[in-house]
Formats: structure tokens, C-alpha cells, sequence
């Protein structure tokens, strides 16, 4: 039954389902406008004129009975916005009281309770600031934030250790890639460790986390964030966060000398890459200047460094296009390599749950900015456009450096990049494995049709009448593609 209410200071029809809520102005130009519950953040309610004498005849009319404030969308980029709903009381207390009744169940399923880590020191020093600006929102949805601001390198690590995480339903954290990972990589070891799980074992099991972790970008590098909302608006990251919806992200492992080196979501590498972001860290007097000056010298102007290493490819591959079953096989490659790199398959184009390994032997400076060409049109590049380069989508991936390349001389091969961080080996050896639904993180942006099986699926965390598996996150979909 639709109630004729005004909205905005427009007479309208307002009906509510258990799915959406739906505005019809009834001037001579009719406007539709359509929230689905799911996207709502609150309906905030005049308590004193809503519950005042229902006598119309006294009652004078307020400014407003009912906000309801929702998500508008443009394109990837995420708003608030509210309507405000005035009228007849009666007819104004039926709509909101239908409307509470469905929005409940949305209500029930969001987080309540966060842990917010801010990194004052990551990117322009934005920390604070981002954190001040969208606090109000985290507030509207009724969020209690638990607020802790590292002090020091690792403090986040330190924090999230000591933290009885089962008093909350999320951690939020506001920095750059560094500052995620080190909280992703820590809530994981913890969760493995409580399930009696050793996750420095390479092939032993591997448990996620149960906890989601979300991101507010504020760091110099923000793949996280873009990888999670399509962009590094921090009002659409909030956003996404608030609505609790969740998806499993796929990581990669990096194991040396039988002990887990770290996990990481955006980029590992070893070789070139890695040594690009060990010069590039040298160079801090430069400020943020260094991440666009330092790669670019060593890529066009510096020598290319070599390594000799044996590398193992491991793929899981179909028999025949029809077998449900897959088994992995195996290959090898041996000689001199510039570099390797690993990236989630989405930056390529392909669905999640994929990693693509791009393996440089000495290789033109071109084909290089070639190459990268390709991630900024997300698609994945042939084989036979770079001879020097093998590309695949392996399971895992060894490294064995030979030994004419070992000792203190070439000490850059004991080290790898992980997700901007440089971690350095006991040995030049050094083995990446794809560990998909991996990492719970909040998202509400379906990636691919496995992941949305993943959130449908998802039943702690979605509302199976409200959420909309639909039509909004497809074009949401296809906007990143496009984006
Ligand atoms: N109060 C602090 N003082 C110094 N370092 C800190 C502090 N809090 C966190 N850190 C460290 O800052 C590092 C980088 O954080 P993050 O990646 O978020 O920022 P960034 O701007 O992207 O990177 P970078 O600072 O390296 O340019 C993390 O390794 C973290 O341990």
C-alpha cells in the first residue's frame, strides 16, 4: 500500500517492500526514486513529532518525521544522501514503522562494533584526516569505532595482537598497502595459530580469517582499496564498509627456508621489481616524488641485473575441457632472468582467484613499459607479442637461484618485494603459492560471477531478501571494468 507523504517538500507516493523503498512524486512530472534496503545507512525518525498527539486537527506540521539516508552511486563513486519525509502522522507511522521492519533485517547483519587503526604517518600524512572526515558516517550507522592510532613502525601489529578481537565484528584501516598488510598478514596468523594450524608449513592446511578487514585509503600506494571499491574515494570506502558486506579475497603465499616469508594481495615480485622498490625506499629524502622518479631511472637508464636460477612452474590443468577434476602440471625453466612478477588476476581482466606470473628474461626497456601498458586496459597480454617474457597462471611458482649467483655480492637475490615491503631471505630460494578465499575483507563489489557466489553464499553476512545480487552490482561490475 503506498502512503501519499511529502518528500523533500514534494507530494509522493512512498511504498516500502522487504527489497527497496520507492519514491513516485505525483506532480505533473512524475520522478521515481528507488533505494534498495540494502543500500540504506539509517532511518532516523523525530521521535517527539512522530509519537505527538495524533490529532491532526492541533498538530502543526513539522519540518520533518522521517529521514532516511542512503547510498546514492556514481559510476564506482559511492554518496551519501537523505530524503526527508514529512506528512499525515498516522499515515507517516505506518510507513516508518514498515520501513524499520524490513530495514531490520539488513540492520541485523551489519557490523556493529569496529577496530579502527590509523596510520598517521602513511602517504600525505592523511591518517587523521580521513579519519575525522568520514567518522560522522561510521556514526550514522550507529558504528561504534574503536579507535587506536599507531605510534611506531609494526605498531598496528603489535595492537592487533594484543586486541580480544572476538569484541568486534571489523577491523578498519586507514594508511597505504603497507599498513593493510601488515594487519592482514598478522589477523591471519593469529587465526591460524588459534586453529592449531602452523602456517609457516607450505602444503599444510590454511584457515582464513573470520574477522573482515577493510581499508580507508590514505596511503601513498592504495591497490587494496582499488582492488575492493574501484577506486580510492574514502566517503565509497566507508560506504562499502558500513553495508558489512564481505568477499573472500585470494592471496598469495611467499614461503623461503620452510617459514612463511608474508601474504600479500597486490603485487610480489623478485628480481628488477624487487630491486626497484629497494632503491626506491632508499630514496625517502625524495618524498612521494621517489615512487614516480625511482622505477622509471632503474627501467630506462640503469643496467639490467640478471640472476641465473631454475624455476618451477606449477599450473592446475584439465585433461580435457569437459573433466571436473584438475591435476597439476608441472614445468621448468632454467638461464638467466631479469625478473619475476606476480599479480591477482583481475589486473589482467580475469577473474579472481587467479594469479598471472610474468617471467622477464633480458628484455627490451619497451617491451617493459609495453607490459605495463596492458594493466591499465586490463587484458592479458600474448605470449608471442613479448619473446623474452613467459606468462602464466600458476598455482605456485619456485625460484631457485644457482649458486654462481649466491654470497654477500648479490645480495639483492635474497631479497623479495611483497606489497611494497622488502623482505629479506635466509636463502635465494624462494617459493609463491595462490591461496584463494584467503582473506575476508568487506566489499560490496562483485568482481567476477565466482566472487558474487561468494557473497550470496555468505550467509553471516548477507541478507538473502535484502541484499541485491543484482542488476546494481553487475553495472558496478561492469563500471570497474570500464573504470
Ligand atoms: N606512527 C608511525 N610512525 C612511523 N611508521 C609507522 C607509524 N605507523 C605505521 N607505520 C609504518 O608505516 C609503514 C607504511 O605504511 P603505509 O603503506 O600505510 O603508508 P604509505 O604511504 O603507503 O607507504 P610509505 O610510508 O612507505 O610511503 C608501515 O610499514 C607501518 O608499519
Amino acid at each position: 500500500m503506498p502512503n501519499v507523504l511529502s518528500v523533500d517538500g514534494e507530494v509522493a507516493d512512498c511504498t516500502v517492500n522487504e527489497r527497496e523503498l520507492r519514491i513516485t512524486t505525483l506532480g505533473r512530472e512524475q520522478k521515481e526514486t528507488t533505494a534498495t534496503l540494502d543500500d540504506v545507512i539509517r532511518i532516523e525518525t523525530n521521535a517527539i513529532e512522530l509519537n505527538a498527539s495524533t490529532d491532526q486537527s492541533k498538530s502543526t506540521k513539522p519540518k520533518w518525521l522521517c529521514k532516511v539516508h542512503y547510498i546514492t552511486r556514481k559510476k564506482l563513486i559511492w554518496k551519501q544522501a537523505t530524503l526527508c519525509i514529512t506528512g499525515q502522522v498516522l499515515e507517516c507511522q505506518q510507513f516508518v514503522s514498515d520501513l524499520q521492519l524490513h530495514f531490520q533485517k539488513v540492520y541485523d547483519q551489519r557490523p556493529k562494533r569496529l577496530l579502527v587503526l590509523v596510520n598517521p604517518t602513511s602517504g600525505g600524512r592523511y591518517g587523521h584526516s580521513n579519519w575525522r572526515k568520514v567518522l560522522p558516517l561510521f556514526e550514522l550507522a550507529h558504528i561504534t569505532c574503536d579507535v587506536k592510532v599507531s605510534e611506531r613502525e609494526k605498531h598496528m601489529e603489535e595492537i592487533v595482537t594484543e586486541y580480544d578481537l572476538s569484541t568486534v565484528d571489523g577491523i578498519v584501516v586507514f594508511g597505504g598497502d603497507g599498513s593493510v598488510s601488515e594487519v592482514l598478514n598478522r589477523v591471519l596468523r593469529i587465526t591460524n595459530d588459534k586453529a592449531g594450524l602452523n602456517y609457516n608449513e607450505m602444503d599444510g592446511p590454511f584457515t582464513a580469517n573470520t574477522i573482515p578487514i577493510g581499508t580507508i585509503p590514505s596511503g601513498t600506494g592504495n591497490g587494496m582499496a582499488a582492488g575492493l571499491y574501484g577506486n580510492h574515494d574514502i566517503v565509497t570506502a566507508a560506504l562499502h564498509i558500513i553495508k558489512g558486506n564481505t568477499r573472500m579475497l585470494p592471496l598469495m603465499a611467499e614461503y623461503s627456508s620452510n617459514e612463511l616469508l608474508g601474504y600479500s594481495s597486490a603485487v610480489t615480485a623478485y628480481g628488477l621489481f624487487t630491486d626497484m622498490m629497494y632503491y626506491t625506499d632508499q630514496k625517502r629524502w625524495m618524498g612521494r616524488a621517489r615512487y614516480a622518479i625511482m622505477p622509471l631511472y632503474i627501467l630506462l637508464w640503469k643496467t639490467q641485473r640478471l640472476f641465473n636460477a631454475e624455476i618451477t612452474i606449477r599450473t592446475r590443468q584439465k585433461k580435457q575441457a569437459d573433466d571436473e577434476e584438475e591435476t597439476e602440471v608441472e614445468e621448468k625453466l632454467d638461464g638467466e632472468f631479469t625478473t619475476v612478477g606476480f599479480f591477482p588476476g583481475q589486473v589482467f581482466g580475469l577473474t579472481t582467484g587467479q594469479m598471472v606470473a610474468l617471467i622477464y628474461r633480458q628484455t627490451p626497456r619497451l617491451d617493459f613499459l609495453r607490459m605495463i601498458s596492458y594493466q591499465f586496459t586490463q587484458q592479458l597480454p600474448r605470449e608471442e607479442d613479448f619473446p623474452t617474457v613467459t606468462i602464466r597462471q600458476p598455482s605456485s611458482l619456485r625460484i631457485k637461484v644457482n649458486p654462481k649467483d649466491l654470497g654477500d655480492e648479490n645480495c639483492l637475490n635474497y631479497m623479495m618485494h611483497i606489497d611494497g615491503e622488502i623482505h629479506t631471505m635466509k636463502e635465494a630460494d624462494v617459493t609463491i603459492k595462490l591461496l584463494s578465499n584467503a582473506c575476508k575483507v568487506y566489499s560490496s563489489m562483485y568482481t567476477d560471477t565466482d566472487s558474487q557466489a561468494h557473497i550470496t553464499g555468505d550467509s553471516a553476512n548477507t541478507s538473502a531478501s535484502v541484499s541485491p545480487p543484482d542488476k546494481k552490482m553487475a553495472t558496478d561490475n561492469e563500471e570497474l571494468k570500464n573504470a
